[in-house]
């Protein structure tokens, strides 16, 4: 629990440095923070505070680091668990140009298949999402939930209802390969959630996964999984965000182990 305390603490020093350093405008480029600066200017609402702008800070370094990081350590385990799956992105990602661009990772189907799959098995955020009924109540299903109700739904069962993705424990990414969504999958595939308050970094997490996988099954063709990664320490655990039991997926090059995630 101190080990959590400390890299909270850390987080929140961290944003409150990057809150203070687009105030003072010595970020010469434009970005997340200075932008929220300038909307709240232009609109001449209250101007935020420091320890304001540290808490979006914060929240985005939180939200977004360890959200992409266990998604790729998982998708890098899953790929490299499924021969079939491994050389069928291998050939793809191959086929690119050394200078590829994201335009052109957006157009494999095979990698946005693999993406797809492993974000309905190991997106990183499959819990409760709670939200509160409106006013008037809510009607669902015949059934009336009062307002003020805390009401949720999670990914996780969602995407392993065996109606909606038929042999929902096997990841196969060719239940998404060069084939629409279904209308159940379509509404229930939630890795990022939904509504209003839909995951803020959506589009950059997709292009973090489209980057993290076309480099390392270009880079990576001699790799194997440690001897130490077995499903039992990739087992999942939930506390909100997901990680491996064992906290890492360790793979070796050749003779040399190296530990990734
Ligand atoms: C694979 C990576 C990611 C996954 C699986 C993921 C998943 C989620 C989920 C499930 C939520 C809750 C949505 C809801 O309540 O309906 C969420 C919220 C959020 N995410 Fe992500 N996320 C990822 C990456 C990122 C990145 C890269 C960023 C930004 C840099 C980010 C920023 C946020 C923010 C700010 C929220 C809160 C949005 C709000 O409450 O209005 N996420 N994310």
């Amino acid at each position: 629990m101190r080990g959590f305390d400390v890299s909270l603490q850390n987080v929140v020093e961290y944003g409150t440095f990057i809150g203070a350093k687009a105030k003072s405008k010595e970020v010469k480029r434009e970005n997340v923070i200075s932008g929220m600066i300038t909307a709240t200017q232009d609109e001449g609402t209250i101007a935020l505070s420091d320890s304001a702008l540290g808490a979006q800070a914060s929240a985005l370094i939180v939200a977004g680091s360890g959200t992409t990081a266990v998604t790729l350590t998982y998708a890098v385990w899953a790929i490299l668990s499924h021969p079939v799956a491994r050389k069928k992105l291998e050939e793809e990602v191959a086929g690119i140009p050394e200078d590829y661009n994201d335009t052109q990772l957006e157009k494999l189907p095979y990698l946005k298949a693999v993406i797809m799959e492993t974000l309905r098995l190991y997106g990183a955020a499959p819990g409760s999402l709670p939200r509160t009924t409106p006013e008037q109540g809510f009607q669902i299903k015949g059934f009336f939930v009062p307002a003020g109700t805390t009401v949720t739904t999670q990914a996780y069962t969602l995407h392993r209802d065996a109606a909606i993705f038929p042999e929902p424990e096997k990841f196969d990414p060719d239940r998404f390969y060069q084939k629409d969504m279904t209308a159940a999958q379509k509404s229930a595939f939630t890795p990022f959630g939904g509504g209003t308050r839909v995951c803020l970094g959506i589009h950059l997490a997709e292009m973090e996964l489209r980057h993290g996988l076309a480099e390392f099954f270009r880079e990576c063709r001699d790799i194997t999984l440690s001897e130490s990664t077995t499903p039992e320490s990739m087992a999942m655990e939930n506390y909100f965000l997901i990680s491996p039991k064992s906290k890492r997926c360790s793979i070796k090059a050749k003779e040399l182990a190296v530990a990734n995630g």
